[in-house]
């Protein structure tokens, strides 16, 4: 029998870091291989030396089947988990295009509320999930993923479906040590992921402050509050469920947080990247209200200014 082929697309903190559990895993097997689509020096230090990934005071190195910026040596997967960013994504998909069969199940990571919506856009005929991760993980240097925080839960699956290759994938993310959830109930889950990274997101970059500041200060908490309030309003615009006391929970999860953890478009937004991920945790907001005529003034008076220091990224 053909060995399962997975393919994590984007080897950043969160591919790195899942990814690089799997390659661990299944380094031996041959019923599993796993490969990486990475690029630049940090796909060459990966095949040079392997993927280092640190997490505390363990660290292991990742040797997965093949890592390559080139989509043709791979072939085609059973699985493509994609964790670029959300700028990345459509062209990503398209240079996939040799990988995708019309089994492949693609699986992103993304933060966002519309990934699932976004690629099956180009592949109308493929199962294409929804998923989100709750990590604090970064690519330190090139060939060196760290995980900064004590939190690492994945959740995925198809809202209202049940598909045998979802088991198998939840089976080997179990295997490779993921703390995974595979739910029909999806949609409540990214959407409750979304409203927790995109305040976290918005907070900490508009205040240019890790999350211990924030939930120690009444105005910084109150700001957090209304921001929870505007977002939780476009999931009931949709018709999503999330939880009632939705301000509460995310508040207890940033207290949870070490006090000096910070989210991922904070950190780009510190370290200049040339693209962030702004308009897809933050704009999303914004045009959604727009669209659905609730207002949302939190969110656009903190956008503008996010906005303006992001030059409009
Ligand atoms: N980091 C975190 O802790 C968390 C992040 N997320 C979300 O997960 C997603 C990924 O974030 P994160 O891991 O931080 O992002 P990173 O920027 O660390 O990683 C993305 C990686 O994908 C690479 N990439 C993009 N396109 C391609 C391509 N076509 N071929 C090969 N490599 C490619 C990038 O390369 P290059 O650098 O060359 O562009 C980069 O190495 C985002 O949506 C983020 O919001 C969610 C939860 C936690
Ligand atoms: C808020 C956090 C750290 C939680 O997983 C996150 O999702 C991010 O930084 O993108």
């Amino acid at each position: 029998m053909a060995a399962i082929k997975i393919l994590v697309a984007g080897i950043g903190g969160v591919g790195g870091f899942f990814g690089g559990l799997l390659a661990k895993q299944f380094e031996d097997s041959k019923a599993v291989e796993v490969h990486f689509l990475a690029r630049g020096a940090h796909l060459e230090h990966i095949q040079k030396s392997g993927l280092q990934v640190i997490e505390g005071d363990e660290r292991f190195t990742a040797t997965p089947t093949l890592a390559t910026d080139d989509a043709h040596q791979i072939g085609e997967a059973d699985y493509i988990i994609v964790c670029t960013k959300s700028y990345d994504l459509e062209q990503t998909i398209q240079q996939l295009t040799p990988c995708i069969g019309p089994q492949t199940v693609i699986l992103p990571l993304l933060n966002g509320v519309d990934c699932r919506e976004r690629i099956q856009k180009l592949l109308p005929n493929n199962l294409v999930c929804d998923g989100c991760v709750y990590i604090i993980a970064r690519l330190s240097r090139p060939g060196v993923v760290e995980n900064l925080g004590n939190i690492k839960k994945l959740f995925f699956g198809v809202e209202g479906l049940s598909d045998a290759r979802l088991e198998v994938l939840e089976k080997l993310f179990q295997e490779a040590g993921v703390e995974v959830t595979l739910t029909p109930h999806i949609e409540k889950a990214i959407w409750e992921k979304f409203v927790f990274i995109s305040v976290t997101a918005t907070a900490t970059t508009y205040f240019d402050e890790p999350v211990g500041p924030i939930v120690a200060d009444t105005d910084k908490r109150n700001t957090v509050i209304a921001l929870v309030n505007e977002v939780a309003q476009i999931a009931k615009q949709k018709g999503i469920v999330i939880f009632k006391n939705m301000a509460e929970q995310v508040l207890a999860k940033l207290e949870s947080l070490p006090h000096a953890a910070t989210s991922s478009l904070h950190s780009d937004v510190t370290n200049k990247k040339a693209n962030t991920e702004v308009q897809a945790l933050v704009g999303y907001v914004v045009t959604a209200a727009q669209h659905f005529s609730v207002k949302a003034p939190t969110y656009q008076q903190l956008f503008a200014k996010i906005q303006t220091e992001t030059r409009g990224s």
